[in-house]
């Protein structure tokens, strides 16, 4: 048996050609045995049900080759097994890649991939759902929701979907407890929950996250008039966004609630509608539960 398995997503990113002959050839150069090694995701949801096969079966490491949706599939199925993942990004932001220092490059990646060490990382569960960057809702959400209907992929697709709705899009409240006790309650354009510190694209909305400290920190955006959008932007992308009246970001006990309104939230990038008459959130933070590949040790 393989003790090595690539999952790649056909579908993810920005339509490279070259993609799929890449890991092909990439795929015979690291099996061991006749059994397969690669396989291609043929429908949402695959991912995940190779995932549970290959921890079945005993196998030691994952590749995954695909965006923030494809990892977040295989990464809920390895939390709290021996099973490690890798990345190669392939998708159009690489959130969970990008924090873990994984080359944007294919082939550097892949080294990094076959070569480098696993290390612990935290994940975060809302609702009972996993998520490994960022989770959000209000604006971030419409935002990601915005983005998956737009016709073209990557960075510029998502500054025209933020731009076009910002200065509509209303408040929203959000009420968050933690053992019975209220920690915040307020009005804001949106909240992240931030197990990492970056949404994808380099867009580092909590600076000081790590993915490895046991803590998940919230942030709070309140909108912003249009002067000062620029410099949030700059700071945004130059990983410089500090607390400021518009911007907070809080440290997080190990359980909370959130309390909400919003018809939209995104998990690591994905949007999910929440559900009719649905409004509370339970947020729990598991440290160091899942092992995966860095592109640097
Ligand atoms: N063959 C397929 N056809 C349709 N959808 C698929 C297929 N394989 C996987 N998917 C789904 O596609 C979703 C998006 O894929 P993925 O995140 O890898 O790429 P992306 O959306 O281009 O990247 P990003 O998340 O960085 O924007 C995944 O959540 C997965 O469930």
């Amino acid at each position: 048996m393989n003790s090595t398995w690539i999952i790649l997503n056909p579908n993810a990113g920005t339509n490279d050609k070259s993609l799929i002959p890449d890991i092909e050839s990439k795929a015979k150069q690291i099996r061991t045995s006749a059994g397969q090694n690669l396989f291609k995701t043929q429908y949402a949801g695959h991912a995940s049900e190779i995932t549970r096969k290959a921890i079945k079966q005993g196998v030691q490491k994952i590749i995954a080759v695909g965006g923030d949706g494809t990892v977040n599939e295989i990464a809920k199925e390895l939390v709290h097994t021996k099973t490690a993942l890798a990345i190669i990004p392939a998708g159009s932001g690489n959130g969970l890649a990008r924090q873990l220092y994984i080359p944007m490059n294919r082939s550097r990646a892949w080294d990094a991939a076959v070569n480098n060490t696993p290390v612990a990382i935290d994940s975060l569960e809302i609702n009972g759902k996993a998520f490994f960057c960022t989770a959000g809702f209000g604006f971030d959400a419409f935002v990601t929701h915005e983005f998956h209907n737009m016709p073209e992929r990557g960075f510029m697709s998502y500054a025209k979907a933020s731009m076009g709705s910002y200065f509509n899009f209303p408040d929203q409240s959000f009420e968050i407890l933690s053992q019975g006790k209220e920690l915040i309650n307020t009005k804001a354009i949106g909240i992240t929950i931030a197990n990492a510190g970056q949404y994808g694209n380099n867009a580092w909305i909590s600076p000081l996250s790590d993915i490895t400290d046991g803590k998940a920190e919230l942030v709070i955006l309140k909108k912003l008039p249009s002067y000062l959008l620029p410099g949030f932007l700059y700071k945004l992308f130059q990983k410089k966004l500090s607390k400021d009246r518009y911007y907070q970001t809080i440290d997080m006990p190990k359980t909370f609630t959130i309390k909400t309104t919003c018809d939209y939230m995104h998990i690591d990038g994905e949007v999910v509608k929440v559900p009719e008459g649905e409004n509370q959130y339970r947020v729990k933070i598991l440290p160091k539960s899942l092992n995966i590949i860095p592109g640097k040790n």
